[in-house]
């Protein structure tokens, strides 16, 4: 039996699919809040603050940390700053909402010990070289990331363990009905096929 959490927290390796099914729930269940991250990430073409990313200089992230701002936080990839505001995830869950948070693995770890009751979901790729084909084929990455990112992505898979539940994403509407089932909700439905990110 799952539980019926306010915060549902999605982790897994680089490529695995954790932004394409996200955004799939978020696109077709309005009853779930995405949160939206804070990142010193630069913003893409056709990125919107607050919408995608609330995006912040490195001087204002760590003013975040050092105000207590953030429910966790992260150096993800060795890059980028990511962290999760804990005033809208605070607000979401007030208004009874479900709250998704999609993180990696250091900030899943760093919820687990903030808020125990929380329920943890691993998403898992079919197999090794399906996640690689999706690594490649997603072609924002040089050779070199990807191969940084699937030295990491070993370490991840290893903490599968850590997770409540794992879910396969073999097909995107697929792991999305499971996850939104493990949150409670009930799926829905002829959705429309997922959209490329
Ligand atoms: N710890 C943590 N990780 C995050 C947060 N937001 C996004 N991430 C992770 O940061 C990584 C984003 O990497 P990338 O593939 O470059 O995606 P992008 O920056 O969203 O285009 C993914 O592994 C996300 O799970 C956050 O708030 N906290
Ligand atoms: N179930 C799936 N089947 C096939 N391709 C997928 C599936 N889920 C995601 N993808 C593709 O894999 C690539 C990586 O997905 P993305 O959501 O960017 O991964 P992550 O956020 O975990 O790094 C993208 O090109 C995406 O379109």
């Amino acid at each position: 039996m799952s539980k019926k959490p306010g915060l549902t927290v999605l982790a897994g390796p680089t490529a695995v699919g954790k932004g394409t099914v996200s955004t799939y729930i978020r696109d077709n269940y309005p009853e779930v809040w995405l949160s939206v991250s804070a990142t010193t990430r630069a913003p893409r073409p056709g990125e919107v603050d607050g919408v995608h990313y609330f995006f912040k200089s490195k001087e204002e992230f760590e003013q975040l940390i050092a105000d207590g701002e953030l429910l966790e936080w992260a150096v993800v990839h060795g890059q980028n700053t990511y962290g999760t505001l804990k005033s809208t995830v605070d607000k979401a869950i007030a208004e009874g909402r479900s709250v998704l948070l999609e993180i990696d693995l250091q900030g899943a770890r760093q919820v687990k010990a903030a808020v125990p009751d929380a329920q943890f979901v691993f998403l898992a790729p079919p197999t090794w070289d399906e996640m690689v084909r999706r690594l490649v084929g997603r072609g924002t990455e040089t050779p070199e990331e990807q191969q940084r990112r699937l030295e990491t992505a070993k370490l991840e898979l290893a903490a599968e363990p850590e997770f409540d539940h794992t879910v396969i994403n073999d097909d995107v509407r697929r792991a999305a009905d499971e996850l939104v089932s493990l949150m409670g909700l009930t799926p829905h439905p002829h959705l429309p096929e997922p959209s490329a990110r």
